[in-house]
């Protein structure tokens, strides 16, 4: 059986009006992710990625057409929704596990030190839980980001090009962890990068928008020998170069092109 749709694009269209003018930024956008599966959104500077993502998140109201999470209209914020930005957003002035225990807090709930302990301990950051930020790398900055993300169980994850401010290859280890930990944890993800590797070597599905108004111009599925495989793997494998060639040569159509 088919797996149901997590997050529901349905005709979508925004515009942010002001006294003086509208800015028709997304138009007409459809699409829908199925429970469990990760799919990436890549797209030109200024196409609206992140206003499609902040619209998901219910930040944002269309100006026509619906969202739906699992069936339901989003209206507002909603706890089955986690974020995870470029920057990590820790409060200095909180050790890893008193940033990690804010999600509990904001949501005005109990924490649980069993589940904070045991996630920090599945990206390896259980030595460092009573660190402060400044005291962390990046890349363990991002680690307690994603944990305070998770602890809070959302059924979907909303990344907004989460690990574009790391040096290389911690960008590829994180990358690897977080594709192994959503999995684990049977999350449903949308993630936006400019990277095109990265889209092919994480997502189930890749979804390619233009802009001018911002709308899905393709969509690629990685044949089922790479889609099996773990991100890393993924960049050796010969189906690699072909999808990354097909997806290259559709953005640059893209990049080329003038406003509808
Ligand atoms: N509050 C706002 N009012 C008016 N225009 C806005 C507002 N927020 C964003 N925009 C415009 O909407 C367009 C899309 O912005 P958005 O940040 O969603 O693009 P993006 O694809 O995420 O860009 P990037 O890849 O550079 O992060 C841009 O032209 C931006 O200037």
């Amino acid at each position: 059986m088919p797996a149901r749709a997590a997050i529901e694009v349905d005709h979508l269209t925004l515009a942010f009006i002001s006294r003086e003018k509208a800015t028709l930024v997304l138009r007409d956008v459809t699409f829908s992710v199925p429970e469990g599966s990760f799919v990436a959104l890549l797209g030109p500077s200024g196409c609206g990625k992140s206003t499609l993502l902040h619209t998901i998140a219910g930040l944002l109201m269309p100006t026509r057409g619906e969202v739906r999470l699992f069936g339901q209209p989003v209206r507002g914020p909603s706890p089955a929704v986690g974020i995870m930005f470029q920057q990590d957003y820790l409060l200095p002035w909180r050790t890893v596990a008193g940033n990690v225990r804010l999600a509990w807090e904001l949501r005005r709930e109990r924490p649980q030190p069993e589940r904070l302990y045991a996630l920090l301990e599945e990206v390896d950051l259980r030595d460092a839980a009573h660190r402060h930020p400044h005291e962390l790398s990046g890349g363990m900055r991002q680690r307690a980001a994603l944990v305070r993300t998770l602890v809070t169980d959302p059924a979907v994850l909303l990344l907004d090009e989460p690990f574009s401010a790391l040096d290389y290859t911690t960008r590829l280890r994180l990358g690897e962890l977080v594709h192994t930990v959503l999995r684990r944890h049977r999350k449903t993800a949308l993630f936006v990068t400019h990277d095109i590797p990265e889209a092919i070597s994480l997502a189930d599905q890749i979804l390619l928008m233009g802009r001018n108004p911002g709308r899905i111009v393709a969509s690629f599925i990685p044949p089922p020998e790479l889609a099996q495989k773990p991100p890393l793997a993924r960049r050796t494998d010969p189906a690699f170069p072909r999808l990354f060639q097909e997806i290259w040569e559709e953005m640059k159509r893209v990049e080329d092109e003038r406003p509808a």
